[in-house]
C-alpha cells in the first residue's frame, strides 16, 4: 500500500467523533491528521477540548492528545490539510447541509454520519454490503456541485441496521408488510449512564424523528440510480415498514423485533440459507472494516443478546435469531447491530474504505 490518505474529522469532540478517533488509530489506509469542532473547542489541544467527556471504552489514543483542534467554520484551512473528511458535526440540519456542501466544493470528499443529506436525491446513502452501486450517483452530484473530486456520501441511521440486512438477504422473496420495534441503546443519543442516570432501570418510548427514519430509509437503500434524472429513486414496490422506536437501558447495541410478510413465502431453511450465504462486494474487496461474514444466524432461543453478540465481527456484523413462523404474519425474527460501530462511525469508515477501493477517494 502506498502512502496513507490524510483524513480529518468534523465534529471530533462528540461521541461519534470520538468513535472515529478510536477507529482511525493505526488504520492501514488512512492517517488522522486534522480534528475540527466548534469555536468553543478550536485552538485547544484535543485532550483539553474533551476535558472529562471522553466516552469510549478504551483510553484516548496518545497520538491525538496534543493535536490542536481547528474550527469547523474555517473551511478552507481545514480542507487544505486533508484528502477527505468524516463529518459528525452537531448543528441545525440546514447548517450541516450547507457546510458539508461547502467542504465538498473545496474538492474534499465528505463521508457523513449525519442525517442532513440523507434525502438529498443525488447523495448516496450506503450500507457497503447492500447498495454500493449507489455510489454511481456521485458523478451526477459532482456536476451539480461543479466539482471534480469533491462530493458527499452518507450512511443510513443506526436504527435500520438490525433488520435491513435481513430484508436485503431476502429480497428474492419480496418482503411486503414489515412491523418493527427497535430497542435502542443510550449511546445512540450520544450518552453514557454517567450523563443519563435517568435511563438506569428505565425505558423511554420516544426517540425524536426515529420512526420516520426507520420506516423510510430502507426504501432509499433499496432504491436505484436513475441516470436520466441523476438521482436515487427510492424503492416503490410493495415493501411497507411501520415502526416503534424505544430507548432502553443498554449502553451499546440496537435490537429490533420484526414481523414480516412476503410476496413469495419462503421456508425456514431458505430464509436461514440466504442469511448465512449472503456475500457482498465489501467482503470481496477485502476492506479493512468489512466483516468476513456480514450476517450470523443464531438458532438458540435466547439469542441474539446484547451482552453476547453486540461485538460480533468487531461490532461490524449483524446478528439474526428467533426466526419462527407467526400466527398473523408469515415470519418473525430478532436482529441486533452495534449502533456506534456498524450503525455510525464504523459504517461511515467502511463506506470511505469502499470509496477508496473504487477510486472515488484518492490523494489530492
Ligand atoms: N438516532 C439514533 C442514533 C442513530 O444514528 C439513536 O438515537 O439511537
Amino acid at each position: 500500500m502506498s502512502e496513507k490518505l490524510k483524513v480529518g474529522i468534523l465534529g471530533a469532540t462528540g461521541m461519534v467523533g470520538q468513535r472515529f478517533v478510536t477507529l482511525l488509530e493505526n488504520h492501514p489506509w488512512f492517517e488522522l491528521t486534522t480534528l475540527a469542532a466548534s469555536a468553543h473547542s478550536a485552538g485547544k489541544t484535543y485532550e483539553e477540548a474533551i476535558g472529562g467527556r471522553w466516552k469510549m471504552e478504551t483510553p484516548m489514543p496518545e497520538f491525538v492528545k496534543g493535536m490542536v483542534v481547528e474550527n469547523v467554520a474555517d473551511v478552507a484551512d481545514v480542507a487544505a490539510g486533508v484528502d477527505f473528511l468524516f463529518s459528525a458535526v452537531n448543528m441545525p440540519k440546514d447548517e450541516i447541509r450547507a457546510i458539508e456542501e461547502e467542504y465538498a466544493k473545496t474538492e474534499t470528499p465528505v463521508v457523513s454520519n449525519n442525517s442532513a443529506h440523507r434525502w438529498t436525491p443525488d447523495v448516496p446513502m450506503v450500507v457497503p454490503e447492500i447498495n454500493p452501486q449507489h455510489f454511481d450517483v456521485i458523478a451526477h452530484q459532482k456536476q451539480r456541485l461543479g466539482t471534480t473530486r469533491g462530493f458527499i456520501a452518507v450512511k443510513p441511521n443506526c436504527s435500520i441496521q438490525a433488520y435491513t440486512p435481513a430484508l436485503a438477504a431476502w429480497r428474492e422473496f419480496e418482503p411486503r408488510e414489515v412491523v418493527v420495534s427497535t430497542y435502542q441503546a443510550i449511546s445512540g443519543a450520544g450518552k453514557t449512564f454517567q450523563d443519563w442516570p435517568e435511563m438506569m432501570g428505565n425505558i423511554i418510548p420516544f426517540i425524536s424523528g426515529e420512526e420516520a427514519k426507520s420506516e423510510k430509509e430502507p426504501l432509499k437503500v433499496f432504491g436505484h440510480v436513475d441516470a436520466a434524472k441523476g438521482e436515487i429513486v427510492p424503492f416503490d414496490g410493495p415493501l411497507r415498514i411501520t415502526s416503534q422506536c424505544i430507548r432502553v437501558p443498554v449502553l451499546n447495541g440496537h435490537t429490533a423485533t420484526v414481523f414480516i410478510n412476503f410476496g413469495k413465502n419462503p421456508t425456514k431453511d431458505e430464509l436461514v440459507d440466504r442469511l448465512v450465504s449472503y456475500t457482498s462486494k465489501a467482503a470481496e474487496l477485502g476492506l479493512p472494516h468489512a466483516p468476513k461474514q456480514f450476517i450470523q444466524y443464531l438458532s438458540e432461543d435466547d439469542r441474539p443478546q446484547v451482552g453476547l453478540d453486540v461485538d460480533y465481527e468487531g461490532g461490524m456484523g449483524v446478528s439474526i435469531g428467533r426466526l419462527r413462523e407467526d400466527s398473523i404474519f408469515d415470519w418473525k425474527f430478532v436482529g441486533l447491530a452495534h449502533n456506534t460501530l456498524r450503525g455510525a462511525a464504523g459504517g461511515a469508515l467502511e463506506c470511505a474504505e469502499m470509496l477508496k477501493a473504487l477510486g472515488y477517494i484518492a490523494a489530492k
